[in-house]
Formats: structure tokens, sequence, C-alpha cells
């Protein structure tokens, strides 16, 4: 399927506002898994370090693994804005990451989720400045990473139909 593309202007208001997130991206990050936590409250036993899992969404927000998780969401939102004008260039290590979320048990709708947490943490962080523009903008680019992403689930399900 083609990807949406971004507009010159729509590509301006992500790296723009970005400028302003990615100054503390893991305080950013942390409001966007805590509002995901609030959504989808059930995620939180899907990270296991040490192959035992939080009991307490708290536990999992402040432990170093899961703050590295964070760091790790942040980066590649970064290469997504670093990357703006050929978005295709990340598609083999979006598709991979799919992958990997689904190998841990991470369901596509649940990147719904995300987005929305995304957009929640960007407009906590802007406020007035994360107009509707903004929000379009990012919800484009957020659409076109998971696009990316969602290939690993199909694919995934492809090889297990063909047996390989
Ligand atoms: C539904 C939300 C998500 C869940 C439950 C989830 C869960 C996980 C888990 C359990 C791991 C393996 C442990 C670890 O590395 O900490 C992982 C790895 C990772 N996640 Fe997520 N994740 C989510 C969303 C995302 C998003 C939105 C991104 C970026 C767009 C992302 C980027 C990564 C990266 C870069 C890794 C490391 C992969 C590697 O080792 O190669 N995750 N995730």
């Amino acid at each position: 399927m083609e990807k949406d593309q971004l507009s010159g202007p729509q590509k301006e208001l992500i790296r723009e506002s970005w400028q302003t997130v990615s100054q503390d991206q893991l305080h950013h990050g942390t409001v966007l898994f805590s509002r995901l936590f609030e959504l989808e409250p059930e995620l939180v036993f899907l990270f296991q370090y040490n192959s035992s899992h939080f009991s307490k969404v708290q536990d999992c927000l402040s432990s170093a693994e899961f703050t590295e998780h964070i760091r790790k969401v942040m980066t590649v939102i970064d290469a997504a804005v670093s990357s703006l004008d050929c978005l295709s260039s990340l598609d083999e290590y979006l598709t991979s990451l799919g992958r990997k979320h689904r190998a841990v048990g991470v369901k596509l709708e649940s990147f719904n989720t995300v987005g929305e947490s995304l957009l929640f943490a960007l407009e906590s962080c802007l406020g007035d400045a994360f107009t509707s523009d903004t929000r379009e903008a990012w919800s484009l680019l957020y659409a076109n990473v998971v696009q990316s992403m969602s290939r690993g689930w199909h694919r995934d399900s492809q090889e297990q139909r063909e047996g390989i």
C-alpha cells in the first residue's frame, strides 16, 4: 500500500515540535507510557526482565530496564523525524521491529493506543503550540511508522501459513 505523504509544512511542524520535546525525551517518553498503561494496563505484563513481570505499573515505570525501553522508543521516533524526507529508508528496520513486538506478545491493535498516548504526551509537552495541524502531521507520521511495523505481524502470519 502506498504511504500517505507528509507535506513540506507538515514536516516543518514535526521538526519544530520535536525540537522542544526531545530536550527531555525520558520525561516525555515516561508521560507517553504512563498514559499507555492507564489506557491498556495489561500491557505492563509484556515487559519481563529476568523472566519476571511487574505487578505494579509504578515498579515498571521506575525500573532501569524499562527506562531503557523508553529511550529505545524515543530513539526510533527521533530517527523517523530525522528521516522525514526518506521514511522508506526505515522500512526494513521497522518491519523487523514489528516482528520482535509480535514475538513478545504485543497485538497490532495496541499500537493505536500507543499512537493516542504519543499525541497525549506531545500535547502535555507543547500545550497551545500543539495545534490541530501539528496533531495531524504527527498522526500521519505515526501512521507511516506503524504501517511499516505492521508488516512484521502480517509477514509472520503469512510465513506460518506457508510453514516457513
Ligand atoms: C504496545 C507497546 C509496546 C510494548 C508492550 C513493547 C514491548 C517491548 C518489549 C517487551 C521489548 C523487549 C524488551 C526490551 O528491549 O525492553 C521491546 C523492545 C523494543 N521496543 Fe518496544 N514495546 C512497545 C512499543 C514500542 C514502540 C512504539 C517502539 C518504537 C516505535 C518500540 C521500540 C522498541 C525497540 C527499539 C526495542 C528493542 C528491540 C531490539 O532489541 O532490537 N517499542 N518492546
